[in-house]
Protein backbone atom coordinates (compact mmCIF):
# COMPACT_ATOMS: atom_id res chain seq x y z
CA UNK A 1 0.00 0.00 0.00
CA UNK A 2 2.66 2.24 0.94
CA UNK A 3 4.97 2.34 -2.37
CA UNK A 4 1.89 3.44 -4.07
CA UNK A 5 1.95 6.72 -2.76
CA UNK A 6 4.96 9.46 -3.50
CA UNK A 7 3.86 11.19 0.14
CA UNK A 8 2.58 8.99 3.24
CA UNK A 9 2.96 10.20 6.78
CA UNK A 10 3.08 7.35 9.17
CA UNK A 11 2.73 8.56 12.80
CA UNK A 12 5.84 6.29 15.34
CA UNK A 13 7.92 6.72 18.06
CA UNK A 14 11.56 6.93 17.01
CA UNK A 15 11.91 4.00 19.70
CA UNK A 16 9.66 1.96 17.59
CA UNK A 17 11.97 -0.71 16.48
CA UNK A 18 9.69 -2.81 14.61
CA UNK A 19 7.79 -0.17 13.04
CA UNK A 20 10.63 1.70 12.11
CA UNK A 21 12.09 -1.25 10.42
CA UNK A 22 8.79 -2.44 8.82
CA UNK A 23 9.34 0.81 7.04
CA UNK A 24 12.92 0.66 6.06
CA UNK A 25 11.74 -2.97 4.35
CA UNK A 26 8.97 -1.30 2.54
CA UNK A 27 10.49 1.77 1.46
CA UNK A 28 14.41 1.94 -0.01
CA UNK A 29 14.78 4.76 1.52
CA UNK A 30 18.07 6.98 -0.61
CA UNK A 31 17.75 9.85 1.85
CA UNK A 32 16.59 10.52 5.42
CA UNK A 33 16.11 14.32 6.90
CA UNK A 34 15.64 13.73 10.37
CA UNK A 35 14.03 16.31 12.38
CA UNK A 36 12.21 14.44 14.85
CA UNK A 37 13.78 15.21 18.64
CA UNK A 38 12.64 16.80 22.19
CA UNK A 39 13.22 20.12 21.35
CA UNK A 40 14.24 23.38 24.32
CA UNK A 41 16.54 24.36 26.29
CA UNK A 42 14.28 24.89 29.37
CA UNK A 43 12.34 22.08 29.54
CA UNK A 44 14.85 19.61 29.94
CA UNK A 45 14.71 20.88 33.46
CA UNK A 46 11.48 19.76 33.59
CA UNK A 47 11.51 16.39 31.65
CA UNK A 48 15.15 15.26 31.06
CA UNK A 49 14.31 11.74 30.29
CA UNK A 50 12.54 12.87 26.90
CA UNK A 51 15.53 14.40 25.81
CA UNK A 52 17.16 11.27 25.92
CA UNK A 53 14.71 8.70 24.57
CA UNK A 54 14.34 11.23 22.10
CA UNK A 55 17.41 12.47 21.18
CA UNK A 56 19.99 9.65 22.14
CA UNK A 57 17.98 6.11 21.98
CA UNK A 58 15.86 7.77 19.06
CA UNK A 59 18.80 8.87 17.50
CA UNK A 60 20.86 5.40 17.76
CA UNK A 61 17.84 3.32 16.77
CA UNK A 62 17.17 5.25 13.67
CA UNK A 63 21.05 5.00 12.61
CA UNK A 64 21.12 1.06 13.74
CA UNK A 65 17.69 0.80 11.04
CA UNK A 66 19.42 3.21 8.36
CA UNK A 67 23.05 1.08 8.60
CA UNK A 68 21.38 -2.36 8.48
CA UNK A 69 18.82 -1.06 5.44
CA UNK A 70 19.87 -1.69 1.62
CA UNK A 71 20.51 0.78 0.50
CA UNK A 72 22.13 2.54 3.38
CA UNK A 73 20.24 5.97 3.17
CA UNK A 74 22.39 9.52 3.68
CA UNK A 75 20.95 11.11 6.73
CA UNK A 76 20.55 14.75 7.03
CA UNK A 77 19.65 15.55 10.56
CA UNK A 78 19.22 18.31 12.95
CA UNK A 79 21.65 19.51 15.45
CA UNK A 80 21.33 23.27 17.12
CA UNK A 81 23.41 26.21 17.98
CA UNK A 82 23.06 25.20 21.36
CA UNK A 83 26.13 22.97 20.81
CA UNK A 84 28.29 25.99 21.12
CA UNK A 85 26.95 26.33 24.32
CA UNK A 86 29.38 29.13 26.97
CA UNK A 87 32.01 29.91 23.84
CA UNK A 88 33.06 33.03 24.00
CA UNK A 89 33.92 33.10 20.05
CA UNK A 90 31.85 35.45 17.99
CA UNK A 91 30.54 34.15 15.38
CA UNK A 92 30.44 30.51 16.29
CA UNK A 93 32.13 28.50 13.41
CA UNK A 94 31.54 24.56 13.24
CA UNK A 95 35.54 24.43 14.01
CA UNK A 96 34.89 25.92 17.39
CA UNK A 97 34.47 23.93 20.54
CA UNK A 98 30.99 22.59 21.30
CA UNK A 99 32.37 20.56 24.63
CA UNK A 100 30.48 23.15 27.14
CA UNK A 101 26.63 22.57 26.76
CA UNK A 102 24.66 25.09 28.98
CA UNK A 103 21.51 22.84 29.22
CA UNK A 104 20.99 18.93 28.78
CA UNK A 105 18.97 19.73 25.49
CA UNK A 106 22.29 21.25 24.42
CA UNK A 107 24.41 18.30 25.44
CA UNK A 108 22.22 15.22 23.98
CA UNK A 109 22.41 17.70 20.36
CA UNK A 110 26.67 17.17 21.55
CA UNK A 111 26.48 13.70 21.88
CA UNK A 112 24.25 13.35 18.37
CA UNK A 113 27.17 14.92 16.88
CA UNK A 114 29.43 12.16 18.66
CA UNK A 115 27.08 9.71 17.80
CA UNK A 116 26.92 9.88 14.25
CA UNK A 117 30.94 10.23 13.91
CA UNK A 118 30.75 6.77 15.11
CA UNK A 119 28.29 5.43 12.68
CA UNK A 120 30.31 7.22 9.90
CA UNK A 121 33.50 5.81 11.09
CA UNK A 122 32.07 2.42 11.74
CA UNK A 123 29.64 1.81 9.12
CA UNK A 124 30.15 4.43 6.68
CA UNK A 125 27.26 6.25 6.46
CA UNK A 126 26.76 9.61 4.93
CA UNK A 127 25.79 12.02 7.43
CA UNK A 128 24.99 15.66 7.77
CA UNK A 129 24.33 17.61 10.75
CA UNK A 130 22.77 20.66 10.48
CA UNK A 131 23.01 23.10 13.75
CA UNK A 132 19.83 25.42 13.19
CA UNK A 133 19.74 28.70 15.39
CA UNK A 134 16.82 29.84 16.79
CA UNK A 135 14.68 29.14 14.07
CA UNK A 136 10.74 31.34 13.93
CA UNK A 137 8.26 31.80 11.74
CA UNK A 138 4.19 30.50 10.85
CA UNK A 139 3.70 27.22 12.09
CA UNK A 140 6.17 27.15 15.00
CA UNK A 141 6.83 26.47 18.77
CA UNK A 142 4.36 28.12 21.27
CA UNK A 143 6.74 27.78 23.85
CA UNK A 144 9.37 29.73 21.93
CA UNK A 145 9.77 33.27 23.22
CA UNK A 146 8.68 34.90 19.94
CA UNK A 147 5.62 32.78 20.21
CA UNK A 148 4.53 33.43 23.48
CA UNK A 149 5.80 36.92 23.58
CA UNK A 150 3.54 37.05 20.52
CA UNK A 151 0.30 35.62 22.43
CA UNK A 152 1.06 37.75 25.96
CA UNK A 153 1.68 41.30 24.44
CA UNK A 154 -2.23 40.83 22.40
CA UNK A 155 -3.22 39.44 26.09
CA UNK A 156 -1.55 42.26 27.84
CA UNK A 157 0.36 39.97 30.03
CA UNK A 158 3.83 40.48 31.20
CA UNK A 159 6.64 39.03 29.56
CA UNK A 160 10.36 38.47 30.98
CA UNK A 161 12.81 39.98 28.97
CA UNK A 162 16.38 38.29 30.46
CA UNK A 163 19.34 40.24 30.58
CA UNK A 164 22.44 38.85 31.16
CA UNK A 165 24.42 38.80 34.35
CA UNK A 166 26.44 41.38 33.70
CA UNK A 167 23.34 43.23 32.47
CA UNK A 168 23.92 43.19 28.93
CA UNK A 169 21.19 42.04 26.37
CA UNK A 170 20.85 39.00 25.52
CA UNK A 171 20.61 37.86 22.08
CA UNK A 172 19.90 35.51 18.99
CA UNK A 173 20.46 34.54 15.61
CA UNK A 174 16.98 34.49 14.67
CA UNK A 175 16.84 32.20 11.42
CA UNK A 176 13.43 32.53 9.24
CA UNK A 177 11.78 28.83 8.69
CA UNK A 178 12.41 29.71 4.92
CA UNK A 179 16.15 29.67 5.05
CA UNK A 180 16.15 27.05 7.25
CA UNK A 181 13.92 24.86 4.77
CA UNK A 182 16.52 26.00 1.91
CA UNK A 183 19.48 24.56 4.28
CA UNK A 184 18.17 21.80 4.66
CA UNK A 185 17.24 21.08 0.99
CA UNK A 186 20.49 22.29 -0.14
CA UNK A 187 22.38 19.73 2.32
CA UNK A 188 19.85 17.01 1.13
CA UNK A 189 20.85 17.62 -2.75
CA UNK A 190 24.62 17.45 -1.71
CA UNK A 191 24.99 14.18 0.50
CA UNK A 192 27.29 11.83 -0.71
CA UNK A 193 25.63 8.37 -1.06
CA UNK A 194 26.25 6.16 1.90
CA UNK A 195 29.15 3.51 1.23
CA UNK A 196 28.45 1.02 3.04
CA UNK A 197 30.59 -0.59 6.27
CA UNK A 198 33.97 -1.25 4.64
CA UNK A 199 32.92 0.88 1.59
CA UNK A 200 32.90 0.21 -2.20
CA UNK A 201 34.52 4.03 -3.09
CA UNK A 202 38.24 4.90 -1.71
CA UNK A 203 36.83 5.29 1.97
CA UNK A 204 33.03 5.84 4.28
CA UNK A 205 31.02 8.58 3.03
CA UNK A 206 31.66 11.88 4.92
CA UNK A 207 30.35 13.39 7.82
CA UNK A 208 29.69 17.16 7.21
CA UNK A 209 28.56 19.65 9.91
CA UNK A 210 26.89 22.85 9.23
CA UNK A 211 25.71 26.26 10.84
CA UNK A 212 22.31 27.47 9.75
CA UNK A 213 21.85 30.83 10.78
CA UNK A 214 21.16 34.19 10.07
CA UNK A 215 24.55 35.70 10.60
CA UNK A 216 22.68 38.44 12.46
CA UNK A 217 22.12 38.42 16.01
CA UNK A 218 19.59 40.68 17.55
CA UNK A 219 18.95 41.95 20.89
CA UNK A 220 15.52 39.83 22.69
CA UNK A 221 14.58 43.89 23.50
CA UNK A 222 14.70 44.76 19.67
CA UNK A 223 12.61 41.81 19.12
CA UNK A 224 10.15 43.16 21.40
CA UNK A 225 10.01 46.41 20.33
CA UNK A 226 9.12 44.72 16.27
CA UNK A 227 6.23 43.10 17.31
CA UNK A 228 4.86 45.95 19.72
CA UNK A 229 4.87 47.71 16.28
CA UNK A 230 3.75 44.92 14.23
CA UNK A 231 0.90 44.39 17.04
CA UNK A 232 0.27 48.13 17.69
CA UNK A 233 0.63 46.65 21.53
CA UNK A 234 2.98 48.16 24.36
CA UNK A 235 4.48 45.12 25.86
CA UNK A 236 4.39 45.13 29.48
CA UNK A 237 7.95 44.50 30.39
CA UNK A 238 9.83 42.81 33.09
CA UNK A 239 13.40 43.03 32.69
CA UNK A 240 14.83 40.34 34.59
CA UNK A 241 18.70 38.49 34.98
CA UNK A 242 18.62 35.35 32.74
CA UNK A 243 17.69 32.53 35.04
CA UNK A 244 19.98 29.90 34.90
CA UNK A 245 17.89 27.48 32.74
CA UNK A 246 20.29 26.33 29.96
CA UNK A 247 19.91 29.77 28.26
CA UNK A 248 23.20 31.07 26.88
CA UNK A 249 24.12 34.96 26.40
CA UNK A 250 24.22 35.02 22.51
CA UNK A 251 24.38 32.90 19.08
CA UNK A 252 25.95 34.42 16.00
CA UNK A 253 26.79 31.67 13.16
CA UNK A 254 29.46 31.92 10.71
CA UNK A 255 27.48 30.23 7.58
CA UNK A 256 30.73 30.80 4.82
CA UNK A 257 31.05 26.80 4.57
CA UNK A 258 27.11 25.67 3.84
CA UNK A 259 27.41 28.83 1.71
CA UNK A 260 30.67 27.13 0.02
CA UNK A 261 29.33 23.61 0.02
CA UNK A 262 25.33 24.10 -1.08
CA UNK A 263 24.93 28.05 -1.52
CA UNK A 264 23.29 28.44 1.62
CA UNK A 265 22.04 32.46 1.78
CA UNK A 266 19.67 33.58 4.20
CA UNK A 267 17.49 35.82 3.01
CA UNK A 268 14.80 37.24 5.62
CA UNK A 269 15.60 39.81 7.91
CA UNK A 270 14.25 39.82 11.86
CA UNK A 271 11.55 42.16 11.00
CA UNK A 272 10.43 40.84 7.78
CA UNK A 273 10.06 37.09 9.47
CA UNK A 274 8.48 38.57 12.23
CA UNK A 275 5.73 39.95 9.62
CA UNK A 276 5.18 36.91 8.16
CA UNK A 277 4.78 35.31 11.45
CA UNK A 278 2.28 37.64 13.00
CA UNK A 279 0.47 37.93 10.05
CA UNK A 280 -0.17 34.08 9.90
CA UNK A 281 -0.93 34.15 14.10
CA UNK A 282 -3.39 37.10 13.63
CA UNK A 283 -5.45 34.92 10.91
CA UNK A 284 -4.81 31.34 12.82
CA UNK A 285 -6.17 32.21 15.66
CA UNK A 286 -9.22 34.24 14.17
CA UNK A 287 -7.95 37.19 15.67
CA UNK A 288 -7.33 39.81 12.52
CA UNK A 289 -10.66 41.64 13.16
CA UNK A 290 -9.50 42.28 16.91
CA UNK A 291 -6.06 43.23 15.74
CA UNK A 292 -7.35 45.43 13.03
CA UNK A 293 -9.76 47.44 14.86
CA UNK A 294 -6.84 49.12 16.56
CA UNK A 295 -4.61 48.80 13.98
CA UNK A 296 -1.67 51.23 13.02
CA UNK A 297 -0.84 52.04 9.66
CA UNK A 298 2.23 49.32 10.09
CA UNK A 299 -0.62 47.19 10.81
CA UNK A 300 -2.45 48.12 7.65
CA UNK A 301 0.54 47.65 5.75
CA UNK A 302 1.42 44.14 7.21
CA UNK A 303 -1.78 42.84 6.04
CA UNK A 304 -2.08 44.48 2.81
CA UNK A 305 1.25 42.75 1.60
CA UNK A 306 1.14 40.05 -0.98
CA UNK A 307 0.58 36.81 0.56
CA UNK A 308 4.30 35.70 0.13
CA UNK A 309 5.26 31.81 -0.44
CA UNK A 310 5.95 30.07 2.45
CA UNK A 311 7.76 27.43 3.70
N1 LIG B 1 13.14 25.57 16.55
C1 LIG B 1 14.41 25.90 16.77
O1 LIG B 1 14.73 27.07 17.05
C2 LIG B 1 15.50 24.86 16.65
C3 LIG B 1 16.82 25.29 16.76
C4 LIG B 1 17.82 24.33 16.68
C5 LIG B 1 17.53 22.99 16.43
N2 LIG B 1 16.23 22.62 16.32
C6 LIG B 1 15.97 21.22 16.04
O2 LIG B 1 15.09 21.14 14.90
C7 LIG B 1 14.27 19.98 14.99
C8 LIG B 1 12.80 20.38 14.86
O3 LIG B 1 12.56 21.20 15.99
P1 LIG B 1 11.24 22.08 16.13
O4 LIG B 1 11.64 23.38 16.72
O5 LIG B 1 10.47 22.03 14.84
O6 LIG B 1 10.48 21.28 17.28
P2 LIG B 1 9.06 20.57 17.28
O7 LIG B 1 8.83 20.15 18.69
O8 LIG B 1 8.06 21.45 16.60
O9 LIG B 1 9.27 19.30 16.34
C9 LIG B 1 9.89 18.14 16.84
C10 LIG B 1 9.02 16.95 16.43
O10 LIG B 1 9.67 15.75 16.81
C11 LIG B 1 8.68 14.85 17.29
N3 LIG B 1 9.31 13.87 18.19
C12 LIG B 1 9.94 14.11 19.36
N4 LIG B 1 10.34 12.95 19.92
C13 LIG B 1 9.98 11.94 19.07
C14 LIG B 1 10.10 10.53 19.09
N5 LIG B 1 10.69 9.89 20.10
N6 LIG B 1 9.59 9.84 18.05
C15 LIG B 1 8.98 10.47 17.01
N7 LIG B 1 8.83 11.81 16.93
C16 LIG B 1 9.32 12.53 17.96
C17 LIG B 1 7.68 15.74 18.03
O11 LIG B 1 6.42 15.10 18.11
C18 LIG B 1 7.65 16.97 17.12
O12 LIG B 1 6.63 16.85 16.14
C19 LIG B 1 14.61 19.34 16.34
O13 LIG B 1 15.57 18.32 16.13
C20 LIG B 1 15.24 20.49 17.14
O14 LIG B 1 16.14 20.04 18.13
C21 LIG B 1 15.21 23.51 16.43
O1 LIG C 1 19.21 27.63 18.35
C1 LIG C 1 18.98 26.65 19.07
O2 LIG C 1 19.58 25.57 18.97
C2 LIG C 1 17.90 26.77 20.13
O3 LIG C 1 16.93 27.66 19.63
C3 LIG C 1 15.82 27.85 20.49
O4 LIG C 1 16.26 28.20 21.79
P1 LIG C 1 16.41 29.78 22.18
O5 LIG C 1 17.36 30.44 21.28
O6 LIG C 1 16.69 29.87 23.63
O7 LIG C 1 14.96 30.34 21.83
P2 LIG C 1 13.81 30.90 22.81
O8 LIG C 1 13.57 29.93 23.89
O9 LIG C 1 12.70 31.28 21.93
O10 LIG C 1 14.47 32.22 23.45
C4 LIG C 1 14.81 33.29 22.54
C5 LIG C 1 15.50 34.35 23.38
O11 LIG C 1 14.57 34.90 24.31
C6 LIG C 1 15.10 34.86 25.63
N1 LIG C 1 13.97 34.67 26.54
C7 LIG C 1 13.33 33.45 26.60
C8 LIG C 1 12.24 33.29 27.43
C9 LIG C 1 11.79 34.38 28.22
O12 LIG C 1 10.83 34.30 28.99
N2 LIG C 1 12.46 35.59 28.11
C10 LIG C 1 13.54 35.76 27.29
O13 LIG C 1 14.11 36.84 27.20
C11 LIG C 1 16.11 33.71 25.62
O14 LIG C 1 17.12 33.91 26.57
C12 LIG C 1 16.67 33.80 24.21
O15 LIG C 1 17.72 34.75 24.18
C13 LIG C 1 15.04 26.56 20.57
O16 LIG C 1 13.93 26.73 21.48
C14 LIG C 1 15.89 25.45 21.09
O17 LIG C 1 15.19 24.23 20.73
C15 LIG C 1 17.30 25.41 20.52
O18 LIG C 1 17.25 24.51 19.47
Amino acid sequence: MLKKHEIFIVEADLNDGPMLTKLFDVVPFTHVLHLAAQAGVRYAMQNPQSYVASNIAGFVNLLEISKAANPQPSIVWASSSSVYGLNTENPFSELHRTDQPASLYAATKKAGEEIAHTYNHIYGLSLTGLRFFTVYGPWGRPDMAYFFFTKDILQGKTIDVYKTVDDKEVARDFTYIDDIVKGCLGALDTAEKSTGSGGKKKGPAQLRIYNLGNTSPVPVGNLVSILEGLLNSKAKKHVIKMPRNGDVPYTHANVSLALHDFGYKPTTDLASGLRKFVKWYVSYYGIESRVKKESSNNYKNMMSQQPEESA
